[in-house]
């Protein structure tokens, strides 16, 4: 079991991107987020440079690859163009996420089950570049065992319609996700996969993920970022350090 492994936080920065590109220019830097979430305790920046390029830049990434202490996991879509810019870089990891154009934000897992063939042949030239491959997909059994067919090493699942029923107060169905969750960690880690989560994790919401003995990392950004504007970055990020800590330490105790 990993209950006994650091629960690492990755620190997303998009949406320090997003407010930039609300008026173009340099202001605020999302490099000097990553720097500050760096010193906060991050353990790793996740930045996910969208095919649109709605908030991270590729000039953000080609600076993130430059100025980064801690590893950069680079979220993209599994096309041709971003293919060629994770073996131009070759970050630390590369998770493979759905995008469609018209969507506000991520709205699920990616389809890798009636895909695998050509995930398969897609991700390869990545984990031979040394980038450990990383696929974002919801808490089911098929994608997962698919995602493992694939070779990838890693699976993130999304927790995005736990997230969602929680903040509707739909209690029972935020139980219901989270059993799934908790239920698909261990088996994704049954398989030999190491297990990522996030999307929409909060305070309120990251303690029961956080207690997942098979859970080594969590992604969380959107969240932090708006904390910041009250709190501070660094203060924002090392309140959901301790939060996940203690969440560890009390399920292990
Ligand atoms: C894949 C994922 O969950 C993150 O990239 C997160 O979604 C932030 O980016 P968006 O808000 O653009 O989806
Ligand atoms: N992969 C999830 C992620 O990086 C952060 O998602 P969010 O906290 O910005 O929703």
């Amino acid at each position: 079991m990993g209950s006994n492994e650091k629960l690492r936080l990755g620190v997303n920065i998009d949406h320090v991107a997003t407010v930039r590109n609300a008026r173009g220019g340099a202001y605020p830097d999302p490099l000097r987020a990553a720097k500050i979430a760096e010193a906060a305790g991050a353990d790793g920046i996740t930045a996910h440079l969208r095919e649109d390029r709605r908030h991270i830049s590729d000039a953000d990434i080609e600076g993130l690859m430059d100025v980064l202490s801690v590893p950069l996991n680079f979220e993209m879509a599994a096309t041709e163009e971003m293919q060629k810019i994770a073996l131009r870089h070759k970050p630390h990891a590369v998770c493979i996420v759905p995008e469609k154009r018209e969507e506000r934000t991520t709205e699920g897992g990616l389809e890798v089950a009636r895909e695998e063939n050509k995930l398969a042949h897609f991700i390869a030239p990545l984990r031979e570049a040394g980038s450990r491959v990383s696929i974002f997909i919801a808490a089911d059994a098929r994608q997962i065992e698919a995602a493992n067919r694939i070779g990838a090493e890693v699976i993130e699942l999304h927790t995005g319609a736990y997230c969602d029923a929680f903040a509707e107060g739909n209690w029972p169905a935020a139980q219901e996700e989270l059993k799934k969750l908790e239920e698909m960690s261990a088996f994704a880690h049954s398989l030999g996969l190491e297990v990522h989560a996030g999307h929409g994790l909060t305070y309120d919401t990251v303690s029961p993920i956080a207690a997942f003995p098979e859970v080594r990392e969590l992604n969380i950004g959107h969240f932090l970022i708006g904390e910041a504007i009250f709190l501070g970055l660094e203060p924002a990020i090392r309140e959901m350090r301790e939060m996940m800590d203690a969440a560890r330490a009390d399920a292990t105790s």
